[in-house]
């Protein structure tokens, strides 16, 4: 699977970070990419559009949640779409899904088209969040096995295929309980079984592990990882950095429904992220000079320094060690001390922070519902 550096996408009202950083101009980067996508990758969207009407009768103003988007998912990869609340994730993978039609665009799985042949696909596709809920009072057995009839096998074949889920998603001490007896980390293990038992090529992930304790989560994880070596892809969403760290080939960060930011958790990290410098100084330079060691940092920095405690500050950097050598020295050259330095890598939350910051906090759109 190709490894690319991060790119961020140059929109028609870019954030105020799109500037700053490297661009790639919209059509050559993201759309560039889907343009010579070929029929190895599992998921192609092209210029997927989705607009709602909010107010009673959809009267009301219109909200682009999901703006022209283009992406594409080599077969066997897990891609993660992030991005601030409302940023348009749900209503992409809904799209994706089936679950609602696009107002413009392409989506394409496994090279058929899933706008114009919805049916076509849904044999191709599995989606979390379906299944935890069938029926609490049968068992985790029986709710899959019944999941098995209705994607059309005989009882028979049912009944082996539901044993194979619930022997790989680990749940094979509690098979035979009522599911309204299992924990929320055991439902969701039931609900990905459910979602995979069909043996889709592309299984979808909305926000698999929200509400998990850490142990949940990482088993999760650790189905997930398991169904890519049998070549599934997935497509996920998750609202956990550490998720997309450890789980994703390639992020996606979106932004007011657009794509903001593409790359690999490492080039995201790397082009965008930045490492936070932390110096340490002597009281009595505390006392006599924080406002000059803010100042100073703010020079040496890459964001606007801040006092963490009595004797600590802080200041996102560019350069890793280079920037503790030069703190050290500007903070000597006005009579700071400093007892210890250090600079902490970049990680992905940082790279989210810096690129969703302006919209963290924008309006939610109320509105009318559109699924199909
Ligand atoms: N059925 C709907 N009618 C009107 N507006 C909607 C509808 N569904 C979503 N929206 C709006 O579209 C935007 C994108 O919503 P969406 O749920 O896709 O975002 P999200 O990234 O999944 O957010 P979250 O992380 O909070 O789940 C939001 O402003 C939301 O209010």
């Amino acid at each position: 699977m190709g490894r690319h550096s991060a790119d961020i996408l140059d929109r028609d009202a870019p954030p105020q970070h799109a500037v700053e950083a490297t661009t790639v101009p919209a059509g050559t980067g993201a759309a560039g990419d889907a343009a010579i996508s070929t029929v190895t990758d599992a998921l192609v969207l092209r210029g997927l559009t989705k607009t709602f009407r909010s107010g009673p009768f959809g009267r009301g103003r219109t909200h682009t949640a999901v703006d022209r988007l283009d992406l594409s998912v080599p077969t066997g990869s897990i891609h993660a779409i992030l991005g601030p609340n409302g940023a348009g994730k749900t209503t992409t993978v809904s799209m994706v899904a089936t679950l609602l039609r696009p107002d413009a665009g392409e989506i394409l799985i496994d090279g058929v088209d899933a706008v114009a042949d919805p049916s076509a696909v849904r044999g191709l596709i599995g989606m979390s969040g379906q299944y935890a809920a069938v029926d609490g009072n049968l068992s985790g057995f029986e709710n899959l096995r019944m999941v098995a009839q209705l994607y059309g096998l005989s009882r028979r074949e049912a009944s082996t295929r539901a044993q194979e889920m619930i022997d790989e998603l680990s749940l094979t001490a509690a098979a035979d309980r009522p599911m309204r007896t299992y924990s929320g980390g055991m439902r969701r293990r039931l609900d990905l079984a459910g979602a995979i038992i069909n043996r889709p090529r592309l299984v979808i992930l909305d926000e698999p592990t929200t509400g998990l304790d850490p142990r949940g989560r990482r088993q999760i994880w650790q189905a997930i990882k398991e169904l890519t070596l049998a070549g599934t892809t997935i497509l996920l969403t998750t609202q956990y950095l550490e998720e997309a760290d450890e789980l994703a080939d390639d992020v996606t960060v979106v932004y007011d429904g657009a794509v903001h930011a593409r790359g690999t958790p490492e080039s995201l990290k790397r082009d965008f992220g930045d490492a936070a410098l932390t110096v340490e100084v002597t009281r009595s330079a505390a006392v006599r000079h924080a406002p000059d060691v803010m100042t100073t940092l703010a020079d040496i920095g890459t964001g606007h320094p801040e006092q963490l405690d009595d004797l600590r500050f802080r200041v996102r950097v560019g350069g890793g060690t280079r920037s503790v050598v030069s703190a050290v020295r500007s903070l000597r050259e006005i009579d700071v001390d400093v007892v210890d330095a250090s600079v902490t890598e970049p990680t992905l939350e940082s790279v989210f922070l810096t690129l969703t910051e302006p919209v963290a906090t924008g309006p939610d759109t109320e509105g009318t519902d559109d699924v199909r």
